[in-house]
């Protein structure tokens, strides 16, 4: 055995980083290991050189601008192209980097190499190099994250067919791409393409883009799509992927198929399970082949805890979360173990979708009686020196005025929802919103104005209730 350690954590993602700070920062000897990079998915092709090429695409061609303005001051794609690339490396050098002085700074063992564990919680590693190690752990931590799900049928062995971790090998500007999956990544990748000026069609099992955003803004995101020229063909499924006569044809479930010069599949994720010694560890999976675990990220085998999208594909913000829980029970310490329950999430769509806490249909079916006050950001000094517009909605309940849910479909909602969601946090009432000085112009200016419009409807609803549509829907289920 080289060494024994308090906590092992495998993979330096986000769910592996935050385990393995909090266990160091209480004294722990913490060991990450890691096959790859620092940082995980987050720095090598999810959410950072995503971002990152999507802010490049938008700024160097200045796509978002032209209509503001009516000029386009933007380079031709071939110049583009390669400066894209060079970006995105120098965000991820930049990140891994930090995350790799984190560990440095916070006493955490780093080493590279691939990890799997043995019935006594000894981990095993086998560096880059071969060399085997052997450590002993009084816990250990699985955070080894997820892949693109590959579906038979799908031939992504053919050089023009790619998935989101391939898709950054592409040698050149496609003629036009087909994107299969109206999930995040489809939505990030058609914003993309459509801002490179590449003609983008999008399909979506589903029968409206991103299932789980509130419907009214992933309504707005489909019609901005359509209105900057993206084919969105929804509520048809993608079967099968074929050469003819030099292009790709996407065969769907509706009999139907389209066409393209490349094809993205970005159909969901797959957890990476295999090869860790899971079976002879206990550690025991679900049906989808994600690994089983209770409220404290304990598995079924003792000392062996897990989090991030290992137990199930997500984002990573929960995956910290989850890692700091399970670093806690495992250290035995107390600090970190709550999750916040307030789903939070932001898409990086033309423009960008965010949202914290409950949408429209989901309080709805549950019959809680609600009511809605929104905010055209047109008509915000921000948004109108932007020249863009977007939408700000926020649902609360009837009776309490409690905050339910907030919704922003916008230029920067990503940041924009975080006051919303500080307020669903704290149970707050939307009126909390009044008793803010917001600063103008900001976007955040916006809350004032929606919570206005919602305390409107509300009166006008209690006052005079009438039949109809009705702005504030009195939706309590039978
Ligand atoms: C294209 C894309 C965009 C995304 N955008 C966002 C976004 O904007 N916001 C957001 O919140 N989330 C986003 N996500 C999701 C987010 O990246 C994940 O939820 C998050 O990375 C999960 O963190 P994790 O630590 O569980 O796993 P990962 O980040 O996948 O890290 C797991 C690590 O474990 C390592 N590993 C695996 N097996 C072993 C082994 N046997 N031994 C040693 N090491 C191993 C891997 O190399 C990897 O570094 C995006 C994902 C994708 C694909
Ligand atoms: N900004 C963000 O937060 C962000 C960005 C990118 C990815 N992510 C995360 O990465 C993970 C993966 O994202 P994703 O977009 O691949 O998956 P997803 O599971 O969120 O969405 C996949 C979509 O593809 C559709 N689909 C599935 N099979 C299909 C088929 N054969 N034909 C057509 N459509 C099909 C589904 O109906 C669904 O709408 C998610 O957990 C997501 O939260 C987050």
């Amino acid at each position: 055995m080289d060494k024994s350690y308090d906590l092992v954590v495998i993979g330096a993602g986000p769910a592996g980083e935050v385990a393995a700070e909090l266990a160091s920062a209480f004294g722990r000897a913490v060991l990450v290991v890691e096959r790859s990079t620092p940082g995980g998915v987050v720095t090598t092709t999810g959410g950072a050189p995503t971002k990152a090429l999507r802010e490049a695409a938008l700024y160097l061609t200045g796509y978002r601008q032209e209509e503001v303005y009516g000029v386009r001051a933007a380079a031709p794609l071939q110049a583009v192209m390669p400066t894209l690339g060079v970006r995105i490396e120098q965000v991820r050098d930049v990140l891994q980097d930090a995350v790799a002085r984190r560990f440095v700074a916070r006493g955490i063992t780093y080493l590279q190499g691939v990890a799997r564990i043995d019935t006594d919680r000894t981990v095993h590693i086998t560096s880059p190099d071969g060399t085997a190690h052997a450590v002993a752990s009084r816990a250990v931590v699985i955070a080894t994250g997820s892949r693109p799900t590959h579906y038979s049928g799908i031939p992504f062995d053919d050089p023009d067919v790619y998935d989101s971790d391939e898709i950054w090998a592409l040698p050149a500007a496609p003629t036009d791409i087909v994107i299969v999956g109206g999930g995040p990544i489809g939505v990030e990748f058609a914003t993309v393409f459509t801002a490179l000026g590449i003609p983008a069609t999008l399909v979506n099992k589903s029968d409206r883009l991103l299932p789980t955003v509130d419907g009214e803004l992933a309504g707005l995101l489909a019609e901005e799509f359509q209105r900057r020229g993206v084919r969105l063909v929804l509520g048809a499924g993608a079967d099968g992927v074929r050469r003819v006569d030099g292009r790709l044809l996407v065969t769907l479930s509706n009999g139907t198929a389209l066409e393209g010069d490349a094809v993205l599949f970005a159909a969901g994720r797959t957890a990476n399970t295999e090869a860790l010694g899971l079976e002879q560890a206990g550690v025991r999976l679900d049906a989808a082949g994600r690994i089983i675990v209770d409220r404290y990220y304990r598995t079924t085998a003792p000392g062996i805890y897990a989090a991030g999208d290992v137990v199930r594909p997500g984002l990573a913000s929960s995956a910290m979360q989850q890692g700091r829980a399970a670093a806690a029970h495992a250290c035995g310490l107390v600090f970190g173990v709550e999750i916040d329950q307030t789903v939070s999430t932001a898409v990086y769509g033309l423009p960008e979708v965010a949202s914290a806490g409950a949408t429209e249909e989901q309080i709805r079916s549950s019959g809680i009686p609600y009511a809605v006050g929104r905010c055209d950001l047109s008509t915000t000094p921000r948004g109108a020196i932007a020249g863009h517009g977007g939408l700000l909605k926020l649902i609360f309940h009837a009776d309490n005025r409690k905050l339910l849910g907030v919704h922003c479909f916008g230029d920067i909602a990503s940041e924009v929802v975080g006051l919303g969601h500080v307020v669903l946090q704290l149970g707050g009432r939307i009126e909390m919103f009044l008793t803010l000085a917001l600063n103008t112009p900001t976007y955040n200016y916006a809350y004032h104005d929606a919570t206005v419009d919602g305390l409107t409807r509300l009166t006008k609803l209690m006052g005079m209730p009438e039949s109809g549509e009705s702005p504030v829907q009195r939706s309590r289920a039978s």
